[in-house]
């Protein structure tokens, strides 16, 4: 059974629409207050739009277009929300949080508590049953978590940056275990985190302020991204512009020149991208001489380490957006480069990748 949503919420200057396949799982991306948790909270019930409607296969979760008012509570939604922090109930064991969900609905003590060893097992924390929360480290109780959002047999499971709280050491088990429980499952997991988005899900959808910037394959995405906040993920430069000869001509007039990327079959005239890595940009002081095609004037706004490189991170013009550029830390001591600077970037075109937006 597909999900479909449509909503719009004025106050938070939200509206979107997506559908999920059956078994699909989709990460969504984007900056901070973009309305990622806001579409969560949609879906979930916690917070009601303007107008739109959601349903899973044929059954409506709300209708609030034209006269319809139909909103139907959280709890019978068939949608389950997993926070950040895991939100079990203080005073009962690991094995009683999980049962808790068939509990309510009914089901027999016994029955319940079967159906919650079997879902502590499949997130590998059967042997915490019988611990309380507070026994609990952070990523043991978000494991129990998910269990108890599985037990709830939810159609589609909603995950709010489950890793965010986690340190390092307890964010790859927890994957690895949402890896095996997402797979063939309906999910929308909101993340920062683009490895979550390689690993866990089957689609990318970019979110920026309030509306869908860009959404695809996550490959496509992050190898191929078309918005800013992607190709940030991805640690390119993203210069949009329109599609002329081999190259993209940007709104002020620049021309960048790149090379056409066939999968996508670029076409002269069309809205396109020109993305680059920052190692694809040299700087350099006062004129460039040879090919004039990929330089450009910029003011350096900051530098910091990047690896065993400095990243240059420079403004072209005010309506342009900012590029990067990875040069060694001898060359930056060389050219002597401080924020507020005026200098040259020049960007090998064979290493511009040109596609449509
Ligand atoms: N409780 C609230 N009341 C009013 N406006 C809110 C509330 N929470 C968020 N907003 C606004 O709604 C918009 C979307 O916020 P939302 O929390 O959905 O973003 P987000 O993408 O989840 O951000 P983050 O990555 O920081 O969690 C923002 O403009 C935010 O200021």
């Amino acid at each position: 059974m597909s999900f479909e949503l449509r909503a719009s919420l004025r106050a938070r200057n939200f509206d979107v629409s997506l559908s999920l396949a059956d078994g699909e799982t989709v990460a969504i991306l984007g900056p901070n207050g973009a309305g990622k948790s806001t579409l969560l909270g949609v879906i979930a019930g916690l917070l009601r739009p303007d107008s739109g409607t959601a349903k899973i296969g044929g059954r409506p979760l709300f209708n609030l277009d034209g006269g319809t008012r139909l909103w139907s509570a959280p709890h019978l939604r068939g949608t389950a929300l997993l926070a950040q922090e895991a939100l079990l109930f203080p005073h009962l064991n690991a094995l009683d949080n999980v049962a808790f969900g068939p509990r309510s609905a009914g089901v027999s003590k016994a029955a319940a508590r079967e159906s919650a060893g079997h879902w502590l097992a499949e997130v590998d924390a059967l042997p915490l049953a019988h611990r309380k929360p507070a026994q609990l480290s952070g990523g043991q109780a978000q494991r129990v978590a998910v269990a108890r959002a599985l037990a709830a047999q939810p159609e589609l499971l909603l995950l709010d940056e489950p890793m965010a709280a986690l340190d390092i050491h307890a964010a790859p088990l927890l994957r690895r275990v949402l890896k095996r429980v997402l797979k063939d499952r309906k999910a929308i997991i909101v993340t920062h985190d683009v490895l979550d988005a390689y690993m866990l899900a089957d689609r990318v959808i970019v979110v920026e302020q309030g509306r869908i910037a860009e959404a695809g394959p996550t490959r496509q995405v992050l190898e191929r991204p078309r918005s800013q906040f992607a190709a940030g993920l991805a640690g390119l430069n993203l210069v949009t512009g329109v599609i002329s000869g081999e190259g993209i001509t940007t709104p002020d007039g620049r021309v960048f020149a790149g090379q056409h990327d066939p999968e996508w079959s670029p076409v002269s005239g069309q809205a396109g991208v020109a993305a680059f890595p920052p190692s694809a940009v040299s700087v350099f002081l006062g004129d460039v001489h040879g090919s004039p095609r990929n330089s450009f004037a910029a003011t350096v706004t900051d530098l910091e380490p990047h690896g065993d490189q400095i990243r240059v991170r420079a403004s072209t013009g005010s309506s342009a957006p900012a590029l990067s550029a990875d040069i060694t830390p001898a060359a930056s001591a060389d050219l002597g480069l401080v924020p507020g600077m005026d200098v040259r970037f020049v960007v090998k075109a064979a290493l511009v990748s040109v596609y449509p937006a």
